[in-house]
């Protein structure tokens, strides 16, 4: 931590890991294996950690980040059709608490038929070029989460309930927008809270912004920008999962200067309509159960309770036993 109000996060290079490599290969298994050692320590201190990744070369960040910005310049008609089946994934702008947040998102961005049916929204003419970047994109997101969540599980010895949190994994890819603020308003780019889904990969472009708490900690500190860096954070339904052996850690948005933020996250979500839980293993006599078994679904109409206050760590209010 730096006297300058910035947090040095552990950076890890993922750039030698290789999803579709064979896991037998020698080189492999070492690098995995201090990698995970790595990815472990962070989680438990942080919550999170900053990962290079190979695969999004900067010209593809470039791109995307074009997209993006192209796309916010559509008129309010065009960004509304993004609708989402989930409540929360579709356009969200112009709300009172959060004035200067603008947001889209992309149901399983890894599906190529998924970005087009987007793109296509967007831009009824079609726009193959930033269908594919955002494609791609995702794709390599989406095998950086699977290999860090395969991490997670081998460490806690529960490689046999791996597949089927697999199968309960849905993304998100959301297309952030926060515009400067006015002179007199809120600099408030976004409320601080803990990611309540799976996992989250996140990257911002440009313009900083993204701050953390540390555990247990009031001081509010800044991740610095790197444009080859992604910020990899445990949500709080993996904390549930796992009972709790990592940390979800508090985050927020701060806008500074006069220039509008762009900022992009895969998230890793619970599927609707499935009961989570502790993994057994992990709820013994020294470590007590720390949350109900909750649907996703129903915790996220709770969310969106009218005149409900926004919860900081929202599934701890709304399933956390405390002793
Ligand atoms: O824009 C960012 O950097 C952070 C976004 C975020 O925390 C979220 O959408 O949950
Ligand atoms: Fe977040």
């Amino acid at each position: 931590m730096g006297s300058d109000g910035y947090i040095q996060l552990p950076v890890i290079d993922f750039s030698m890991l290789n999803y579709n490599q064979n896991p037998e290969a020698t080189n492999h298994l070492l690098h995995w294996d201090s990698i995970k050692t790595q990815v472990l320590e962070s989680l438990q201190k942080y919550g999170c950690f900053q990962a290079s990744i190979d695969g999004v070369p900067p010209e593809l960040n470039e791109a995307v980040y074009g997209a993006i910005k192209q796309l916010y310049e559509l008129p309010l008609e065009v960004k509304s059709k993004n609708v989402s089946t989930t409540m929360f994934n579709g356009y969200i702008g112009n709300s009172t608490p959060l004035p200067l947040y603008e947001s889209m998102g992309i149901d399983e961005p890894y599906v190529h038929q998924q970005v087009e049916n987007f793109t296509n929204l967007m831009w009824p003419q079609g726009n193959p070029q930033v269908c594919n970047d955002i494609h791609i994109y995702s794709k390599k997101l989406r095998e950086v989460e699977l290999m860090v969540k395969k991490m997670v599980f081998e460490i806690f010895d529960l490689e046999k309930h791996l597949n089927e949190h697999i199968e309960l994994t849905t993304y998100v890819l959301k297309l952030m927008k926060y515009r400067a603020p006015k002179p007199n308003e809120t600099y408030l780019g976004l409320h601080p809270h803990a990611d309540a889904g799976i996992m989250t990969i996140l990257h911002q472009n440009e313009v900083e912004g993204l701050e953390i708490q540390m555990k247990d900690e009031e001081e509010w500190l800044k991740v610095k920008l790197s444009p080859n860096l992604f910020t990899i954070m445990a949500g709080e339904t993996l904390n549930v999962w796992l009972n709790g052996r990592l940390h979800a850690p508090l985050h927020r948005v701060m806008l500074k200067g006069n220039t509008d933020r762009f900022s992009l996250a895969l998230f890793a979500l619970p599927k609707i309509g499935y009961t989570l839980k502790a993994v057994e293993e992990m709820v013994d006599e020294e470590h007590p159960l720390l949350f109900k078994p909750f649907d996703y679904g129903e915790f996220v109409k709770f969310l969106f309770t009218v005149g409900r206050p926004i919860d900081k760590f929202a599934v701890k209010s709304y399933c956390g036993i405390s002793y």
